[in-house]
């Protein structure tokens, strides 16, 4: 009798502890849903890989400081180079501006060439640029910063701390930091560039390569990222790195998601495709994740922490040459892709 009743009081227990994880699971559930509705939404483009020609008149004013690595210089270097407002080499991608300049521009004049394209900056531990190459950008008026001595980062690091500690916190967000030659080298650089989007994740960068464009979806934010079809994708992918992202929602993609959990070890959204024609303008991805703060400020009950907070997630896109860019425009049409994402730490 008393074993009967132990183990009946020791079920409606365990029935009782199910019910407390259900209620705070489904308390849980929504909180993150009210974290995600309240949240503002970020707006991202390449435009700065079209031609002046075809840039949209009405889009807004954005400023692109450019950072070139050392690795070839895509193919779309002297158009950017022309629009932004700063230009920075990182160490040995001022020997790349030196050296691949002229069959870029096609310009037979190699002196008058190589005194169109005049780094502001140059910066890095200087292990790689020649020093002719030192010699001749600093007596056109580049600023050499030596930083020899720092063996701590990377010189793409050196090069964004300092955008970083030069853009004053309003402006930041009105910054495009192009950084060209960061994907399709050695591993180590490339994961070290990929960490640079982490570490500076309160400033938009845009890592860059002929075939590829990588760019950080804050958790901070929603985002809404217009695909320009004639100079990207289809090809895109998704990834959760470094933390989990508990559910994610899109549209506007080939392989939708839906409330879908990502993470490295399990599944991410890699080789999808914008398929965004029943849409109208523009593709959008948005993507969405909390933070740990604004789930304190929510949660009735301790039990309901999530135990750190989640990270970014970022967005790989396929970029493709802009010749044909009419007859490109008309084959793919533009649409809207959305993606909805909240990071969530489960237990397991
Ligand atoms: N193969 C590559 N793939 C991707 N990024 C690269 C590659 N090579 C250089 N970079 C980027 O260009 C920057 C400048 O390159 P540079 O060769 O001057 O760097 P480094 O610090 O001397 O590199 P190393 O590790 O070879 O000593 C690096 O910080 C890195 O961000
Ligand atoms: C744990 C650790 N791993 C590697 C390096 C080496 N390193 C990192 S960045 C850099 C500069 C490259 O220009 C160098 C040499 C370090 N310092 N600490």
């Amino acid at each position: 009798m008393n074993e009967h009743r132990t183990s009946s009081s020791s079920g409606g227990s365990q029935l009782e502890k199910a019910k407390v994880r259900l209620v705070h699971h489904l308390l849980e559930v929504k909180m993150l849903g009210r974290a995600i509705r309240s949240m503002e939404v970020m707006v991202h483009s390449s435009t700065f890989l079209l031609p002046k020609l075809h840039q949209p008149a009405n889009s807004p004013a954005k400023k692109y400081a450019l950072v070139v690595l050392n690795q070839n210089l895509p193919r779309f270097v002297p158009r950017l180079w022309t629009h932004a407002k700063l230009r920075i080499c990182a160490d040995g991608g001022a020997n790349r501006i030196f050296d691949e300049m002229f069959q870029m521009t096609n310009d037979p004049d190699y002196e008058s060439t190589r005194k169109r394209y005049i780094p502001e900056i140059i910066e890095g531990d200087m292990d790689s640029i020649r020093p002719e190459v030192k010699q001749f950008y600093s007596s056109q008026g580049s600023k050499i910063s030596d930083k020899s001595h720092n063996q701590e980062t990377t010189d793409l690091h050196k090069c964004i701390s300092r955008i970083h500690r030069c853009t004053p916190d309003h402006e930041k967000t009105n910054l495009c930091v192009l950084v060209t030659g960061a994907l399709g080298g050695r591993f180590d650089h490339e994961a070290a560039n990929i960490n640079i989007l982490y570490l500076f994740s309160d400033m938009r960068i845009v890592l860059l390569s002929d075939d590829c464009l990588i760019r950080l979806l804050p958790k901070t934010h929603k985002h809404e990222i217009y695909i320009e079809s004639s100079v990207e994708g289809p090809h895109c992918g998704l990834f959760p790195v470094g933390a989990p992202s508990g559910s994610t929602t899109t549209t506007g993609l080939k392989w939708n998601l839906s409330e879908a959990k990502m993470r490295f070890g399990s599944m991410i959204s890699t080789s999808n495709i914008v398929h965004a024609e029943k849409e109208l303008e523009g593709t959008v991805l948005h993507q969405e994740l909390e933070g740990t703060a604004a789930l304190q400020e929510t949660t009735p009950t301790e039990a309901i922490q999530i135990p750190q907070p989640p990270l970014h997630c970022f967005l790989a896109m396929k970029v493709n040459d802009d010749v044909s860019h009419d007859a490109r425009r008309q084959e793919r049409a533009s649409g809207v892709a959305k993606i909805e994402s909240v990071a969530r730490f489960s237990a397991c």
